[in-house]
């Protein structure tokens, strides 16, 4: 990743010495400035400097930017540690800012110097550019192509070789990731352009948005205990990689969340999110053509994220066993074949395995019921979070949010307790939270709401007490005309009363 070289003397530089051994140096800059390229003088300059800087104590790393066709990481992370080292005696600084990053950054310029001190050892980096021009067979317009290599060279005493690799270098890589963390601006990646990402309009790459969702766990109106344990169970993970690799199980972890909607199931996963600063990859199975797509798009996802597929039960047609069996065939040998569950299940896992780190996979779903089992199996999803109806304590904590009513107010006792008898989303207490001016107008409004929620409901169910009366009504009267008639089918009844059943033998 980085070389090490002692300075030698070079050509140029003998030259400069001598030049400088000879006379004036203003002399040979004026003539310089006359008759040599601008390109040519710098390097000529710098290549001066360091003879006249050559100290045969010290020691320089050269950290280039790119590691063949790779980037350098320990290049990229100097150039973020240097940004929180710059001081005053800098004067020329260079300053950008991508579309979605949060700050300005603020980084060297070429030929600039920094020092740092790092326990009792000075260092010094500078960063240095240089052009090269590189021939051009394809183009006979543009002969030859400029490229500019772009360096770091630290300098510091020989003595010190050892720690500065096995400390200062980890300092440099360990600091930087925190401070890369810290200005991280979260992405939604979306299967497509729709969300506008490259503008390419190519389908099989991921668009991204960034993630504004203001969802955090203290704002989720959740059971407190399933809350604590999935915050504990993520920090967990995050701390676990020599875990992982020791038992030799891909470092990712799967979560099942399920329950109706508007319980709080997609702020979850934005509170996932922004609760372990990762990026999310929102994945349309019923919008994927092939398993070739689908593994390209895999392929294309980073480390740290999470890969959310929603509503798994209808996003695609993941059959019963049977036709998944079937399915599962065609998925090794034919790869434009359709998508299984149990075929996407195991691809995740062996992509995972081989190349993913730090990756969490959300399903979720309104009806756990109808998920195929090769989902529920033991070890494939490692949490099963159920998102409830509101709960009292998930109302106290929106009424909170919502209304800045941390304690107590005259209308939570009778809140609380149509909670309990009436069915109701967080989202529809949210949304009646929102709709009027002040708390008690807003409570007052919830009161009428869970009223209704409770009569309907009541009214609902009683409906359908009375049609599974009559069904049974019904059935019972078709299956004693059965027993009246005597051998004309393979029924036997076996009397119990009231509740007569026929079984068939
Ligand atoms: N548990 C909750 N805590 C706080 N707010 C919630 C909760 N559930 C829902 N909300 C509010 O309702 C809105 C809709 O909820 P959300 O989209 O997360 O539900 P969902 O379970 O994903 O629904 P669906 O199954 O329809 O996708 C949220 O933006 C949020 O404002
Ligand atoms: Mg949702």
């Amino acid at each position: 990743m980085f070389t090490m070289t002692e300075k030698m003397p070079s050509a140029t530089s003998v030259l400069s010495a001598y030049a400088s051994f000879a006379g004036s140096m203003m002399f040979v800059r004026s003539i310089a400035n006359e008759f040599i390229p601008e390109q040519l003088r710098t390097y000529l300059s710098s290549a001066f400097c360091n003879v006249f800087s050559r100290n045969p104590s010290l020691l320089i790393f050269v950290i280039q930017e790119f590691d063949g066709l790779t980037r350098n990481q320990v290049y990229e992370a100097s150039e973020i540690f240097l940004r929180t080292k710059i001081t005053p005696t800098i004067n020329r600084l260079r300053i950008s800012k991508a579309p979605r990053d949060k700050n300005v950054s603020v980084t060297i310029e070429k030929g600039q110097e920094i020092t740092d001190f790092f326990e009792e050892i000075q260092l010094k980096w500078r960063y240095v550019c240089s052009e090269s021009e590189k021939p051009n067979p394809n183009d006979p317009y543009q002969p030859n192509i400029k490229s500019e290599q772009k360096s770091f060279e630290l300098s510091f005493d020989k003595r010190y070789k050892d720690r500065v690799l096995e400390s200062y270098i980890p300092h440099v890589l360990g600091k930087s990731k925190q401070l890369k963390e810290e200005n991280k601006v979260l992405k939604l990646n979306t299967y497509g352009s729709f969300y506008g990402g490259d503008g390419s309009g190519n389908s099989g790459v991921w668009g991204s948005i960034n993630l504004q969702h203001p969802a955090t766990f203290d704002t989720l109106a959740m059971d407190p205990e399933v809350k604590q344990e999935l915050m504990e169970d993520l920090e967990r993970f995050v701390k676990r990689r020599e875990f992982y690799k020791k038992v030799g199980k891909a470092w990712k972890r799967g979560y099942l969340l399920y329950g109706p909607p508007g319980t709080g199931k997609s702020s979850l996963i934005a509170a996932m999110a922004n609760y372990l600063n990762f990026d999310i990859y929102d994945l349309e199975l019923s919008n994927l053509q092939s398993n070739l797509e689908l593994r390209s798009l895999l392929v294309a996802t980073t480390n740290r994220s999470i890969l959310v597929i929603e509503d798994i039960d209808c996003s695609t047609d993941f059959k019963d066993r049977e036709t998944d069996q079937q399915q599962e065939q065609q998925w090794y040998q034919a790869p434009e074949t359709k998508l299984t569950l149990s075929g996407l299940l195991n691809f995740i896992d062996g992509l995972w395995s081989s190349c993913g780190d730090e990756r969490i996979i959300i399903f979720t779903t309104n009806h756990k019921e109808k998920l195929d089992p090769a989902l529920l199996r033991p070890g494939r999803m490692d949490m099963h979070i159920h998102m409830s109806y509101c709960t009292p304590k998930g109302f106290r904590l929106l009424a909170s949010n919502y209304l800045s009513i941390h304690k107590e107010h005259h209308l939570f006792g009778e809140i609380e307790q149509l909670i309990q008898e009436a069915q109701i989303t967080p989202a529809e207490v949210a949304e009646e939270l929102m709709k009027r001016e002040g708390a008690d107008k807003s409570l007052g409004g919830l009161v009428e709401l869970l009223k209704r929620k409770k009569t309907e409901q009541n009214e609902a169910k009683d409906g359908e007490d009375e049609e599974t009366t009559n069904e049974e009504q019904k059935k019972q009267k078709l299956e004693i005309e059965e027993v009246k008639r005597p051998r004309r089918t393979n029924y036997r009844g076996r009397g119990r009363g009231r509740g007569m059943r026929l079984r068939r033998w």
